[in-house]
């Protein structure tokens, strides 16, 4: 897998990765989702350089203007539901994309500390030929990531595969890469050290589907 780790080079992402991350800041529900949606924008913007590109003539009102257009065909998945302001970021970029969404959450069974990844839902184009982009942003043991292409993968092949996510934590950026093929592509924010006990991402932001979406009742 190839990654590519967006804070390896200081830029405005920084700034709404801190608000992200900050306590106080995260109050403000409305701000956490738009900055989610604005690093989905930053992320398709610079996975777009790695698109394939054919070239194409304009006609302005006063002649032609030669560029070159991306040709993929490209399928944007995002996993509920925090997932969803990601998906918005990437799809104020790729307009024409086709859509999938899955629900992947973890079911505490027996106690707080342990989960399995449970895939409920699944609506999703065919996949064969296209470009696929996996939206999640808290990579944290990589678990969802893995269950939610296992899921997709009666859709189709897809030609190729990016990863988007906001934050990871070391062992799931090590589980996905051992899980996916050497030409995925992994675009993140950040990549933090650790995984507590409950599997959260530490220092991490906390739950960002409670902080996007409110808290929910555990199943
Ligand atoms: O890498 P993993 O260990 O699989 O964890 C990451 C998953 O956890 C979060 O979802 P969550 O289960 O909290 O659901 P939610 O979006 O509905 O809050 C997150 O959005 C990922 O889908
Ligand atoms: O830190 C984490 C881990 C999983 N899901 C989250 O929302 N946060
Ligand atoms: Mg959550």
């Amino acid at each position: 897998m190839q990654i590519h780790n967006l804070s390896d080079t200081p830029s405005i992402l920084n700034t709404f990765m801190s608000e992200l991350r900050d306590k106080t800041v995260q109050k403000d529900s409305m701000r956490f989702r738009r900055n989610i949606e604005r690093i989905g924008e930053i992320m398709g913007y610079e996975l777009s350089k790695s698109l394939q590109f054919n070239p194409h003539t304009i006609a302005t009102p006063l002649g032609n203007s030669e560029t070159v257009l991306h040709q993929n065909d490209i399928v944007l998945c995002s996993i509920l539901r925090a997932g969803v302001p990601l998906h918005n970021g990437l799809l104020n970029y790729f307009d024409a994309a086709e859509n999938a969404f899955i629900s992947a959450y973890r079911q505490h069974k027996h106690n707080p500390e342990s989960f399995e990844i449970v895939v409920e839902y699944l609506a999703c184009p065919s996949l064969e030929g296209k470009t696929l982009i996996l939206a999640d942003p808290m990579l944290a043991t990589g678990q969802s990531m893995v269950a939610t292409y296992e899921a997709l993968k009666p859709f189709g092949t897809p030609k190729d595969i990016h990863l988007v996510s906001v934050i990871g934590a070391q062992e799931g950026v090590d589980y996905v890469s051992k899980e996916f093929g050497t030409d995925v592509k992994l675009w993140i924010a950040a990549i933090d050290e650790n995984l507590n006990e409950k599997g959260y991402i530490i220092p991490g932001l906390g739950d960002a589907g409670d902080l996007a979406f409110g808290n929910k009742l555990q199943h």
